[in-house]
């Protein structure tokens, strides 16, 4: 297209211009020969002219004007002259009289001349008319050799008469468009050869251009393969290889890029694949990759690194049903973080056995990724209803110190399937950056669980209280529900130290540890406050409901025999308890009143549950 465009701009110019010259160059020659011919014809009629009046004056010396006609006759026969016409002028008609019929005043051009004694010539009839025509005055004279007046009574310089001379101008018609017709073929032959001449100098011009075109419009869509051709030594040629140098180390670059990339997201370049197009997009995963691990780094917990995983699978790889696992690795057991989305939500894509034997689940035992892309039963632990639906799935393990830490479990139907073998390998480095970022903020995690618990008993210790305990009131606050706080103590606890040794103490204390969590609910919390006193805070729960769950933690440790060397003890509690909002807004406040009421325990003779009351503590008191 390019060439036709340019060659046609570039010969239509030429042609035109040819044109153009063409036509000038013909009616130009005409015009030159017209001027040519009249001025030829001009000089032969004078001349022609002078001779009929040298004729006529030699027959009035010689006494023959009255023979004239024949002469004038013959000279009309003269093959060039269409008519020889001798006019008389007033003067001589005078004296003469009217002459011969032939020689009356025959039109305007006549009068004019005679009158005015000035010659006429012209063509009549138009730019190429029909005749020449020239009418000359016969003046006359002294100063000639024959003298006028002598035979002529008439003034000097007034006109005797007029010769008119008419010829054909059918050859200078005929000369002028064969002079024109020669000009104008001789200018297309030249116009020819140009444009012959011209389109094989344009030729390699268009053929580098057009080949050019082409290859930069593959380029532009990535596909740098073509080359162009040169199809000569000059510029044109240099254009053609400096385009081809360019191509070749654009193509080297990129290809050199394309593989590097390729190895950061663990892939095999496709050499068929458009080289730009798959570089780029390869690059931009990675960005997308480096933007999310410097995200998780600063997340504060594992929890929201797995939701950034989340919203990576929904919005970016469109994947709607997955299931996020973690794996405690201590106890074998796999929690369930986020499936199809939803935070927390019941297993869906697995066999419930796995939550409870982690390795049930197939990419926690193997560490590397399950395909059930192509066979689907692959993994036993697969959920039956979703094999049966025609579910596929892809569960690739995120390894943490050398172990499973986490699972994530892709799961599609089979059109899907394209689109996720696609985009395994971004995935896989997303999660490849996870990894790390996991393992570190569990470790932190469980570097503080560790911090905030006992370790002889595995309660919650005191620096949980004290980091907790505003977003404990804060809960109550937010959801407008009570919390009551019990404070358990040993009763003669020291005897046991005494009398079986410290050793024996601390399994006693293990033992009653052990022994709560018969009596409690999940969200309740229990704390070995310090030596052999505990806080049990009991969420959603106001006094008197708190008042009989203590009651019955107490009837149990009175009737649990404590193994102790060999021996059974029965030992008791006593317990004091405060709630909030009832008794107090603040956290210490209310657990100080606990304290209190467990004072008033033991003051009561201890094995019994006291809630606390306004007098036990006097009102101007500071907790
Ligand atoms: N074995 C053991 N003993 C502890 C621990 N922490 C505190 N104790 C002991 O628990 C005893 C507490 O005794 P007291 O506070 O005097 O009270 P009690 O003997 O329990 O008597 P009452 O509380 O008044 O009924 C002390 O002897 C402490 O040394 C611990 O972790 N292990």
């Amino acid at each position: 297209m390019t060439r036709n465009r340019l060659q046609t701009k570039v010969m239509g110019a030429l042609l035109l211009v040819m044109l153009a010259m063409m036509v000038v160059v013909g009616l130009s020659s005409m015009v030159l020969i017209r001027e040519f011919s009249v001025r030829s014809a001009t000089e032969h009629t004078r001349t022609a002219a002078e001779m009929i009046r040298l004729s006529l004056t030699e027959a009035m010396v010689n006494n023959t004007i009255d023979r004239r006609d024949s002469m004038l006759r013959r000279l009309a026969q003269v093959n060039s002259l269409n008519e020889v016409r001798v006019i008389r002028g007033e003067w001589v008609i005078k004296q003469y009289g009217e002459g011969l019929p032939m020689e009356s005043l025959a039109d305007a051009i006549d009068r004019q001349v005679l009158a005015s004694g000035e010659p006429y010539f012209g063509v009549v009839g138009g730019l190429f008319g029909e005749e020449f025509r020239a009418t000359i005055p016969y003046m006359a004279s002294t100063d000639e050799d024959i003298n006028c007046i002598v035979c002529h009574r008439v003034p000097e310089g007034v006109a005797l008469g007029a010769v008119t001379l008419t010829a054909s101008v059918d050859q200078m018609k005929y000369t002028g468009m064969i002079m024109a017709l020669f000009l104008v073929i001789i200018m297309g032959l030249f116009a020819l050869l140009s444009i012959i001449f011209l389109g094989r100098l344009l030729r390699p011009l268009m053929e580098t251009t057009q080949e050019i075109s082409r290859a930069a419009s593959l380029a532009s869509s990535g596909d740098f393969s073509q080359r162009v051709r040169s199809h000569s030594n000059d510029e044109i040629g240099q254009i053609a290889n400096h385009f081809n140098q360019m191509a070749d180390a654009i193509t080297h670059k990129l290809t050199d890029i394309r593989d590097h990339v390729a190895r950061l997201v663990n892939t095999v370049p496709d050499p068929q694949a458009n080289l730009l197009e798959e570089t780029a997009t390869t690059v931009s995963g990675l960005v997308r990759v480096s933007q999310f691990k410097q995200a998780i780094e600063e997340d504060q917990n594992t929890d929201e690194v797995f939701f950034r995983i989340r919203d990576i699978l929904l919005t970016e790889f469109k994947v709607a049903h997955f299931s996020i696992y973690q794996v405690n690795r201590e106890k074998r057991l796999i929690n369930t973080v986020i499936v199809d989305g939803t935070p927390s939500a019941p297993l869906r894509w697995c066999c419930p056995e796995i939550l409870e034997h982690s390795n049930v689940c197939r990419a926690v035992r193997t560490g590397h990724a399950i395909d059930g892309l192509e066979n689907r039963h692959l993994c036993r632990a697969f959920d039956d209803e979703a094999l049966s639906g025609g579910y596929h799935y892809l569960c690739l393990p995120i390894i943490q110190s050398g172990g499973v830490g986490s699972v994530i479990q892709l799961v599609v139907m089979p059109p899907q399937i394209p689109d996720l073998c696609r985009h395994r390998p971004l995935i896989s480095a997303y999660l490849r950056e996870a990894a790390p970022v996991l393992q570190a903020k569990s470790l932190m995690s469980s570097l503080r669980e560790s911090s905030l618990k006992d370790a002889m008993t595995g309660l919650r210790n005191r620096r949980f209280l004290e980091e907790y305990s505003d977003s404990l009131v804060a809960q109550c606050k937010r959801r407008q529900v009570p919390m009551t706080l019990m404070m358990l103590d040993m009763d003669y606890f020291k005897t046991v130290n005494d009398t079986h040794g410290h050793d024996a103490g601390d399994q006693v204390l293990r033992d009653l540890a052990g022994l709560f969590h018969d009596y409690l609910r999940e969200s309740d919390l229990v704390v070995r406050y310090g030596g052999e006193e505990f806080v049990i805070i009991l969420m959603d729960t106001g006094a008197e409901a708190a008042v009989a769950v203590a009651d019955k933690i107490r009837e149990a440790v009175a009737s649990h025999p404590f193994k102790v060397a060999g021996k059974e003890l029965q030992k008791t509690i006593s317990v004091g308890l405060a709630s909030y909002p009832e008794d107090a807004q603040a956290f210490w406040q209310v657990l100080k009143y606990a304290d209190v009421a467990l004072y008033a325990a033991k003051e009561r003779g201890r094995n019994q549950v006291v809630r606390f009351t306004s007098e036990m503590w006097p009102a101007d008191g500071e907790y």
